[in-house]
């Protein structure tokens, strides 16, 4: 049983809301008899056990743990699920964010990192987060998770007739943005842009197009990768892959660490993404950025590989090193069967999803790789999501 707003250990009284699977069951907290010692008062006034459970604001389900608590629990998640679905004893304990890299955001609490959030909107115009595990718009006094210049600017007193969004931007570069979204599309080439500076590397990209949520994120992320590849596998020649590629941070990050003759493809699917990769990885005339979903991709290259392609570029492929660093639900099978086709010599998998990554760590340890490092780092405090970094190296 899954019980929303408890921590193991306690004893409260819950309401069974969910009893739709054969596994398992969820319910909700309604009274907290017996607290933990790793209860504290929530983060967010209105997500507080103390209110009625529809009126609780989503999006902060662990702020009222202790933050270590909250990162020794995802711990336990991340071991589990790579013990069942990946079929690796793995430790991996759960960092926070190197202060140095989490810019102003508080680590004790977990407060002040999310540079972006959407507000929803309800039929009366009120703003807010959506209740937990529902469309119910809750009216907030604060919005705590977010960096502070977006709490200050975040409308959350006024009222949006008719949109059906309010977006908060807080770019590393130029002024945090209100966005107040219609649903009206706007022409490609004329959505406005932002840039985002990583250490000394500035990247552009569509103000509503995909970036890392925390401060630190992107700098996290580019450290982990660049620690996480094995420079004596990492061939500069090889037709190495950013795999899910976004704007071409991760590219960039390999590019960084192996200097400006390094060859890498980074494999976006939406068109707006790669144009801008395009022009961020410009440093490195080895770089370039294609639109095509990354299953597309790959099976393009088996069908390549069918029709006689050259040993030498069988042999670039398999001195390859791939990053990948798809959405929630991971590479999937169809994917990880073609990229273990390829047989790159090393991966490097960024994953949001324990779960997911279990899953394909599973696939891959069937097809000749073996799981050799994963780092965990909490990306979204005060939230039960996990970011981490696994390598991969194929059993040669
Ligand atoms: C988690 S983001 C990572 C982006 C980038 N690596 C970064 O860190 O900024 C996943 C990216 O994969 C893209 N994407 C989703 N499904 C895809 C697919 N099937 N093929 C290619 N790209 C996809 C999304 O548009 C998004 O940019």
């Amino acid at each position: 049983m899954f019980v929303a707003d408890a921590i193991p250990g306690e004893r409260v009284v819950a309401r069974v809301t969910d009893v739709q699977h054969d596994r398992y069951w969820r319910a909700e907290t309604l009274e907290v008899l017996r607290a933990s010692a790793d209860r504290r008062p929530h983060v967010w006034p209105e997500a507080s056990v103390e209110r009625a459970p529809e009126q609780r604001a989503g999006g902060a389900e662990f702020g009222h743990i202790r933050v270590d608590r909250q990162r020794d629990l995802k711990a336990e998640v991340l071991r589990d699920a790579l013990a069942r679905m990946g079929g690796v004893e793995l430790d991996t304990p759960v960092r926070p964010v190197d202060p140095a890299l989490a810019l102003g955001a508080s680590l004790d609490l977990g407060t002040g990192y999310r540079t972006r959030m959407r507000l929803h909107v309800a039929g009366d115009g009120t703003v807010g987060p959506y209740a937990a595990r529902s469309h119910t718009v809750v009216p907030v006094a604060s919005v705590p998770l977010a960096v502070p210049e977006l709490a200050r600017i975040a409308p959350i007193a006024e009222r949006f007739p008719g949109a059906r969004a309010v977006d908060l931007v807080a770019p590393s570069v130029g002024d945090p943005e209100v966005v107040v979204v219609t649903g009206e599309r706007m022409p490609r080439a004329a959505r406005p842009t932002i840039e985002e500076r990583v250490g000394d590397r500035r990247f552009r990209l569509d103000r509503d197009g995909f970036w890392q949520v925390h401060r630190g994120a992107a700098a996290t992320l580019t450290r982990a990768v660049q620690e996480l590849v094995d420079a004596d596998l990492f061939d500069p020649r090889a037709a190495n892959l950013d795999l899910y590629g976004g704007v071409g941070l991760l590219a960039a990050a390999i590019g960084d660490r192996f200097g400006e003759t390094v060859r890498i493809t980074s494999v976006e699917s939406d068109a707006r993404a790669t144009e801008h990769a395009g022009a961020n990885l410009a440093d490195w005339v080895g770089a370039r950025a294609v639109t095509v979903r990354v299953d597309r991709f790959l099976d393009d290259l088996a069908a390549e590989a069918g029709n006689g392609a050259l040993a030498a570029d069988r042999a670039r492929f398999r001195d390859a090193t791939v990053v990948l660093d798809p959405p929630r639900s991971g590479a999937g099978r169809h994917v990880i069967e073609r990229l273990a086709e390829l047989a790159p010599r090393q991966l490097v998998y960024v994953a949001c999803d324990p779960v997911a990554l279990a899953r394909d760590v599973g696939l891959l340890r069937e097809r000749g790789y073996e799981l050799v490092e994963v780092r965990a780092f909490d990306l979204f405090p005060n939230t039960h999501h996990v970011e981490a970094v696994a390598r991969l190296t194929a059993i040669v």
